[in-house]
């Protein structure tokens, strides 16, 4: 689903020129769950944002089932990762004058879908993330864990291939956060693919394989199990 190959990118300001990724290798099967790990400023975050299409390496190739996407211009890759790339963050980053219900059809909005498509796909989903009784809540008046699960429902909503997600623990009390991780691995089984960043070593043991980044570089690469799908 995913072949980087030799994927670079360098920041550029007046005064300084950074690396955050150097040569970068990364082969994603689908049905995969991948953990990337590494020190802060290592390049994880860099990496997950030329993967989910929010940002263009430097230099190196990017195909996404098969089409390059590692030139496209902004509003193509936007096009491009709508349809197919799910996000789920740290810190949920649900918008706070929307209810649950709307902030889910966010992404069918985009995708113009009909309001009782809409309506449709909304319920199943929440329903799923145990978030059916919720719709009418606001992001402040919910949990971290249930605002967690929020987010995965919109990241789902639009039938993502790739969720990927960026410490989606980070900011959960270790019960919520465990649920979290047992929700993505269920999807995972499902056959969504995962890729998620984390410093936790705990969340990374879900994984089917750790990769660890350092100074812009995979250093190493281990395979945890086999991908069921
Ligand atoms: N927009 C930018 N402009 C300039 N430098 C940047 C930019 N984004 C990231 N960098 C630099 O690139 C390097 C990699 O950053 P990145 O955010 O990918 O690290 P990270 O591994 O995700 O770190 P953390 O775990 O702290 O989130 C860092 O040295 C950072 O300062």
């Amino acid at each position: 689903m995913i072949k980087a190959n030799n994927l670079s990118k360098v920041f550029r300001t007046e005064e300084i020129e950074t690396t955050a990724l150097n040569n970068i290798n990364l082969h994603v099967k689908k049905g995969e769950f991948l953990a990337i790990m590494g020190p802060s400023g290592c390049g994880k975050s860099t990496l997950l944002n030329i993967i989910g299409l929010l940002d263009n390496p430097s230099s190196g190739t990017y195909h996404f089932d098969g089409t390059s996407v590692g030139n496209l211009k902004e509003n193509n890759r936007t096009k491009y990762r709508k349809g197919n790339i799910g996000f789920v963050f740290q810190s949920f980053n649900l918008i706070d004058e929307l209810n649950v219900y709307e902030n889910v059809e966010l992404p069918l909005i985009y995708l113009k879908l009909s309001a009782a498509d809409r309506k449709k796909r909304i319920h199943e989903v929440l329903k799923r993330m145990e978030m059916g009784h919720r719709m009418k809540h606001f992001p402040k008046q919910l949990s971290g864990g249930q605002q967690q699960r929020v987010a995965i429902a919109r990241a789902l909503v639009a039938n993502a291939k790739l969720i990927l997600a960026d410490e989606p623990t980070g900011n959960l009390d270790s019960k919520n956060g465990q649920e979290v991780m047992n929700l993505l691995t269920e999807l995972n089984k499902e056959g969504t693919t995962i890729v998620m960043v984390t410093h936790s070593h705990h969340d990374a043991s879900f994984a089917h394989r750790v990769i660890n980044l350092f100074d812009g570089k995979i250093v190493t690469e281990n395979q945890q199990k086999t991908a069921s799908v």
